[in-house]
């Protein structure tokens, strides 16, 4: 089984704008209220291309609710500790560009905290858990490597989407997969990285830190995939853009959700790259249809 772990989870409130006039009054031209956060991003993705799986994380209040609701009508397991506080609302306006305000997010009690280590404890060496996403203040900056160890003692896999100091202190564990954008690998290494090569080669220090797969996108330039002994580019589909939130998130329910099937790193690659594009030529995530659709313009070589 499939788990996504979503630590601060949201109402994505998707907000269109003619053009913003800060300090005056602004009328929305259309809204949506999404279930997001980037572990659940992850589930809805999976559930579409047939990959079962089982969201957790915190929720609590109406906006957990609302949530929980929208993730079981979808049917998607969910398993997740219900805490005091009301679960964040992230503010995504669309002026042309995209603006974001992302909620704090609920004080989660060590109780609490607890409560999603031991779920974690229960997993069987078949499992796989994707952790996504920033770490609430209130769990302390080290609360993934917690969530890791429970992991590894239950002998299941993992897969980590976060930047900073969480993301290396993973790599010694060893993770199916990483994936920073290209900005997150220069920022790990505080660096610049302009050619492919450059990124690849940074790349590869996520790998020889102990990352069994290292993909790094890079938005409308598609993606590399570092295994072991190869470094592959994949192009990205073309199309109109209408929405990047949660095209990450995209790419790693591809890659997971391919991956478990065959074990094959490059066609898991191949749906990585569609089901990101998927989501940013869509209002809302990624449906199947357009992932398989986009999959023949994926292309991949050796770099
Ligand atoms: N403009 C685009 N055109 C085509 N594909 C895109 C575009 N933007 C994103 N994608 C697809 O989605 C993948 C992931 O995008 P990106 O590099 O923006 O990830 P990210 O920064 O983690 O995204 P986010 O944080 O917004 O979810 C890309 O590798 C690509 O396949
Ligand atoms: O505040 P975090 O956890 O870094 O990111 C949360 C978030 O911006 O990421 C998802 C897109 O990747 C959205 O659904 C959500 O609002």
């Amino acid at each position: 089984m499939i788990y996504t772990v979503t630590l601060n989870p949201s109402i994505d409130y998707i907000v269109e704008v003619e053009d913003v006039k800060l300090g005056g009054l602004n009328r929305m031209r259309r809204d949506l209220k999404l279930p997001g956060g980037k572990g659940i991003n992850v589930s809805r993705v999976l559930k579409q291309l047939g990959a079962e799986n089982t969201a957790i994380g915190f929720l609590g209040g109406f906006t957990g609710r609302f949530i929980d609701d929208k993730l079981r009508e979808d049917s998607i397991r969910t398993d997740f500790v219900t805490v005091r506080g009301d679960t964040r609302i992230n503010i995504k306006l669309k002026h042309g560009d995209e603006t974001e305000i992302n909620g704090l997010g609920p004080d989660i009690s060590p109780e609490e905290a607890d409560g999603l280590l031991h779920k974690l404890s229960a997993l069987h060496e078949d499992d796989i858990v994707i952790l996504s996403g920033s770490i609430p203040p209130s769990l302390g900056g080290d609360f993934y490597e917690r969530l890791i160890g429970a992991c590894r003692q239950a002998g299941a896999e993992f897969v980590i989407d976060t930047t900073g100091e969480a993301l290396m202190k993973a790599l010694v564990h060893k993770p199916l997969l990483v994936k920073p954008n290209h900005h997150e690998l220069a920022e790990l290494f505080g660096v610049e990285l302009h050619t492919r090569e450059e990124i690849a080669a940074y790349g590869r220090k996520l790998l020889e830190a102990g990352a069994k797969n290292v993909l790094i996108s890079m938005a409308g330039e598609g993606a590399l995939l570092i295994t072991a002994d190869k470094v592959y580019h994949a192009t990205a589909p073309k199309g109109t853009v209408k929405n990047s939130v949660g095209a990450g998130d995209s790419m790693i329910a591809g890659f997971v959700g391919t991956y478990v099937l065959n074990s094959d790193p490059l066609e898991a690659f191949r749906t990585g790259v569609a089901s990101g594009s998927a989501t940013a030529f869509s209002d809302d995530l990624a449906v199947r249809s357009l992932i398989e659709q986009l999959l023949p313009q994926v292309k991949i070589s050796e770099c």
